[in-house]
């Protein structure tokens, strides 16, 4: 079985610094790709990520690149970039078959294409994974104790990959199902936002776990309708995460809705960030991709019709409110 230790990281955000870190963290050799010159330079000297991950000591065997050719070498790459911008990241690429993980959690505009979809267009041959579970960046880089899915569709690579990546404090999860765990990756954010925008409003708890049990309906159903596992969107890609960023404002999406459930607009709240909410771009996706399939799923629909602007969040509650009732199994 082939073994996977020098790992490459595409992304320098906080969720791609804080897998560096768990992989550097005993001194083994990481590099890792970043955009911004402020954020390669503070890695490499100070080694910091104040601008997206502030308050994480990282380990001097981690060493940053701004291109994107020195990951060449490299036998397997954690992808980390926000969806919006991932096509345009593996595009420059340079050419390997080590295998691709794709740690983001969204669906892109117009192609309705999630991760997996992007890279195999782009790269037919290449060895695909997905990781994907509740997992605070800040505390995975501190050592915190956390689980993840791992999918793959070859069964080995899901394994060889899961051992690469295992630490005391880190444990994978191995699975088969690449589109469960990314759909379970992007509804939760759709629902953190959700779930932020109750908190914010002052709605209450019983409406948070409303919303949680009802959104889960929602995932299931999307996920069911495109060929996911009920047993993926049951487990740490999909409910575990879902409790994770529906519960804390630590989740940049259910902070993003607690501003829109005080009242603050969308425009306002997205002006000026660095950092992203990746529901706020994958709201609108999701809810056309399932209005296109005829999938029902109302409280993604409300956040994305929200985020655009386009109603309020008294109405919105209103509507969902006052939808016929109906049996809880649908
Ligand atoms: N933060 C977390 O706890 C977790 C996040 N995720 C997922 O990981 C993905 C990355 O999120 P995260 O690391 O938190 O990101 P951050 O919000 O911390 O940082 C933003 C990231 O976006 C990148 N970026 C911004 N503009 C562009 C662009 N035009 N082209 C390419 N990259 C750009 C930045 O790159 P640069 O530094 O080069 O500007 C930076 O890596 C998301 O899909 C998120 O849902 C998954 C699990 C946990
Ligand atoms: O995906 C995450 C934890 O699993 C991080 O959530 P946020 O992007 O909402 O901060």
């Amino acid at each position: 079985m082939t073994s996977y230790e020098n790992f490459g990281i595409v992304g320098g955000g906080a969720w791609g610094t804080a897998l560096a870190q768990l992989l550097a963290a005993e001194g083994a050799p990481v590099r890792l790709w970043a955009r911004e010159a402020e954020v390669v330079a503070a890695i490499n000297a100070e080694h910091r990520n104040p601008l997206f991950l502030p308050g994480a000591a990282l380990s001097p065997s981690l060493a940053a690149t701004a291109d994107l050719a020195e990951l060449g070498d490299r036998n397997a790459l954690l992808v980390v970039v926000p969806v919006p911008y991932l096509r345009a990241v593996l595009a420059e690429l340079p050419a390997s078959d080590a295998p691709l993980i794709f740690c983001s959690k969204g669906m892109e505009a117009e192609s309705f294409a999630f991760p997996i979809d992007i890279a195999r267009a782009i790269f037919p041959q290449r060895p695909l994974a997905v990781l994907s579970g509740p997992t605070f960046a800040n505390e995975v880089a501190a050592g915190l104790p956390t689980a993840i899915t791992l999918a793959a569709a070859d069964p080995a690579l899901a394994e060889a990959l899961a051992r690469a990546l295992a630490r005391p404090h880190f444990r994978p999860y191995v699975s088969t199902d690449m589109i469960g765990a990314e759909i379970g990756g992007a509804v939760k954010n759709i629902l953190a936002i959700a779930c932020g925008i109750v908190d914010g409003a002052g709605l209450g708890l019983n409406a948070r776990a409303a919303l949680i049990s009802r959104g889960f309906a929602e995932m299931t159903r999307f996920g069911l309708a495109r060929g996911a596992e009920a047993e993926t969107l049951a487990g740490l890609a999909g409910l575990g995460d879902l409790v994770l960023t529906c519960t804390s404002s630590n989740s940049r999406n259910f902070a993003l809705g607690q501003g829109l459930g005080r009242g603050t607009s969308a425009a306002a709240l997205m002006a000026d960030r660095r950092t992203v909410a990746e529901g706020a771009f994958s709201a609108p996706v999701v809810a056309a991709a399932a209005r296109a399939q005829g999938i029902d799923m109302p409280i993604t629909d409300a956040v994305a019709r929200l985020v655009a602007g386009e109603t309020h969040v008294a109405d919105a509650v209103q509507a969902l409110l006052s939808r016929p009732l109906r049996p809880e199994g649908r």
